[in-house]
């Protein structure tokens, strides 16, 4: 089943339209869509059932008849649908949307970082034990968070500036907190990540997302870290976006974002994307290609499918990210998407 061609209506529009989106029900509430087509099929011949987005908790039930969608809509709008679980269903008249305002939302999400092919990007699973991970989220929920638009953030070593997307190197706040140590010492031990182990790491940012909270495409500022960044999930799962322009140019985002720190390269042309799954307690590191030239970001998603199963952000994810903070400047491969290197 292909993406449809629907978009969620705005108030009031869309109304004598014979498809409507119905949030509330989908495969990740236990409704396949066989089912949906038959409990709405008593209003009117059904063109199709399709996902209205990723969640696997909204679609949109297409009818021939645009009276079949009004029927079904006053009968079933906010009330329990006895024939789906008793669900109360949420529906909205759609719209078709113009073929070239489509976004094609679903990216294939890999267990395995050698699965993406992105060069420069590994995922250790099990990085820490389930032990370690409970005294380290002891540990941070011990020290006073920052409150963020849509999360909450802890820095230690040297604070990030999200309205410069930079450090400031002559605020140095001290070395990383001994609750790390066991940590840093794992990564410089680690054969598996020798080429990176020599950077001496001295910034951590924590983040706190609740489920459903994700974080906008960026590339770390060139020069604000070095190359190899070390991500550690705790807590809870989510997916992790990877996305690279084929032909695009550095250029500072002047919107107020709080999330990322290079945004939005202008001209771009062609666009891959690839999804990495992030269990708790795995290890990611980005660096190279991975970390100079594609952007990463998180959907904002409650529910990620991956592989065919829909995997729900039930609690929150806490992430500690450790980077190095850049003394010179930035002389890496990838001029276009480094701030060091552009004369912007
Ligand atoms: O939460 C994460 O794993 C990533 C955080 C991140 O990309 C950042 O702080 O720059
Ligand atoms: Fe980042």
């Amino acid at each position: 089943m292909g993406l449809p061609r629907f978009a969620r209506p705005k108030e009031g529009d869309g109304e004598s339209s014979p498809n409507l989106y119905v949030a509330n029900c989908g495969p990740a509430v236990g409704l396949s869509y066989d089912t949906i087509a038959s409990a709405f099929s008593s209003f009117g011949e059904i063109k199709g059932v399709y996902a209205a987005d990723e969640s696997g908790a909204r679609v949109i039930v297409s009818f021939l008849e645009s009276g079949s969608a009004d029927s079904a809509f006053k009968a079933l709008n906010g009330r329990p649908c006895p024939h789906l679980g008793g669900r109360s269903l949420h529906i909205r008249h759609s719209v078709l949307q113009p073929q070239s305002s489509i976004v094609h939302h679903t990216v294939p999400v890999a267990l395995m970082a050698s699965d993406l092919n992105i060069p420069g990007l590994y995922l250790f699973h099990d990085f820490i034990t389930a032990e370690e991970e409970k005294e380290l989220l002891l540990a941070v929920d011990n020290r006073p968070w920052k409150s963020l638009s849509k999360r909450r953030v802890q820095h230690y070593g040297y604070e990030f500036c999200y309205d410069t997307k930079n450090v400031d190197t002559k605020q140095h706040l001290g070395a990383l907190p001994s609750f790390v140590s066991s940590i840093l010492k794992r990564v410089s031990s680690s054969p598996d990540i020798n080429d990176h182990a020599n950077l001496v790491l001295d910034q951590l940012t924590v983040n706190e997302y609740q489920p459903g909270v994700g974080l906008s495409p960026h590339i770390d500022t060139h020069s604000a870290f070095e190359g190899s960044i070390f991500s550690l999930s705790l807590a809870g799962p989510c997916i992790m976006e990877f996305r690279r322009y084929t032909s695009g140019s550095w250029v500072r985002n002047i919107t107020s974002n709080t999330d990322g720190q290079i945004e939005n390269p202008d001209s771009c042309t062609e666009l891959s994307r690839k999804a990495i799954y992030l269990p708790p307690r795995s290890m990611l590191l980005i660096s190279g290609e991975a970390r100079y030239a594609w952007q990463h970001y998180i959907p904002h998603h409650k529910i990620d499918n991956v592989k065919g199963t829909m995997i729900r952000r039930s609690s929150r994810r806490v992430s500690f990210t450790f980077r190095k903070v850049r003394t010179g400047p930035c002389q890496c491969e990838f001029p276009q998407y480094c701030d060091s290197q552009s004369d912007r």
